[in-house]
């Protein structure tokens, strides 16, 4: 591959758009594809060194079936920068990306990168995680910047267990800050949220140490703080009595956390792990609890250690 890539971004919504400015700064060939473009999946992707996928997680199985039909060459790198979890299975967007393309290298992009900061070329810094070491760097180079620090990464379940699962803390978060709870009980919450996130992190088998980084404790600083995120926006307008159906009406975008609050609580169940905070998110989406009930039955429960993983 030369210097300048050819670079196919699949999900024209906020975080494709984004993605491919920044590529398009460091001057590589972008080309954007839309459910509703005139141009085909096959044009877009025709040549592409990097195939970079940033589609909803409802979209991701549909769209490598897509591609399955397409000669795509082994040399062509994915990247996924989906943040979901595929009900029913909890695959992650890398496990599906690459179970369609086993020949392929895959690399996961994820950090804390608000769409909305990044368009109006505000800094920031993101990971890029795969078992190819090449691969990781090939992407690094492609999006790397002064004003977009991209680090690699050898732990790809890792970085996208916690761009993934820090959603589901970003709606408790907004939650809490709905409820005007206070600087206190959004810390605890932060903190707890994320060891709540390694201890089932762990068990998926991602390691501990890739939580503490940029797209674990690091998304969780930019998204439980910020009301540009739209997981956040859910939790807070939750927070003030508002119903999950209004509130996603009004949104017009994605929020994952949503689906993976639910995706969550099942494996959690299945591998008999410890969710509380999730566990609350997700009786409160499905209404099953009031946001103040959901907050005495985190505050009530036994006391413990607070290391017990
Ligand atoms: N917006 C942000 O700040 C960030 C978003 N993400 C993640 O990126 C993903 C996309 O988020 P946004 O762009 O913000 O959402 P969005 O709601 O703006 O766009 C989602 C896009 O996915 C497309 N899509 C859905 N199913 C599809 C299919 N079958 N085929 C083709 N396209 C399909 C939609 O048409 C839309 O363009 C989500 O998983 C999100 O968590 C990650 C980092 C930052
Ligand atoms: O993942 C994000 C920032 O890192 C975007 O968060 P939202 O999907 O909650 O807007």
């Amino acid at each position: 591959m030369t210097n300048q890539k050819t670079v196919a971004i699949l999900g024209a919504g906020a975080w494709g758009k984004a993605l491919a400015t920044l590529a398009q700064g460091n001057t590589h060939d972008v080309r954007i594809y839309s459910r509703r473009g005139s141009q085909t999946l096959a044009e877009t992707v025709e040549n592409a060194d990097i195939i970079l996928s940033a589609v909803s997680i409802k979209g991701v199985k549909n769209i490598v079936s897509q591609l399955n039909s397409l000669a795509i060459p082994t040399q062509t790198i994915f990247v996924t920068a989906t943040k979901g979890l595929e009900p029913q299975t909890t695959r992650t967007p890398s496990q599906i990306w690459q179970e369609g393309f086993p020949n392929n290298r895959v690399v996961v992009l994820c950090g804390p990168n608000l769409s909305k900061e990044i368009t109006q070329d505000l800094p920031a810094a993101t990971v890029v995680a795969s078992n190819s070491e090449s691969a990781a760097e090939s992407v690094q180079m492609v999006f790397n910047s002064t004003r977009f620090r991209v680090y690699t990464n050898s732990d790809p379940l890792g970085v996208e267990l916690g761009g993934t699962l820090k959603n589901v803390m970003a709606i408790a978060a907004g939650v809490c800050d709905g409820l005007q709870l206070g600087t206190n009980a959004k810390a605890a919450l932060m903190t707890r949220g994320l060891t709540e996130m390694v201890r089932i992190g762990v068990d998926w088998g991602a390691k501990l140490e890739t939580f503490y980084g940029l797209s674990g404790l690091g998304d969780i600083l930019a998204t439980c703080n910020s009301p540009l995120s739209r997981n956040y926006q859910v939790g807070y307008q939750l927070g003030q009595g508002k119903t999950l159906s209004e509130i996603l009406a009004q949104l017009n975008e994605t929020a994952e956390g949503v689906n993976t609050a639910e995706v969550l609580v099942q494996r959690a169940k299945q591998q008999n792990i410890s969710m509380p905070i999730t566990q609350g998110v997700y009786s409160l989406l499905k209404a099953e609890v009031t946001p103040r009930q959901a907050l005495l039955d985190l505050m009530k429960r036994d006391i413990k250690p607070e290391y017990n993983y």
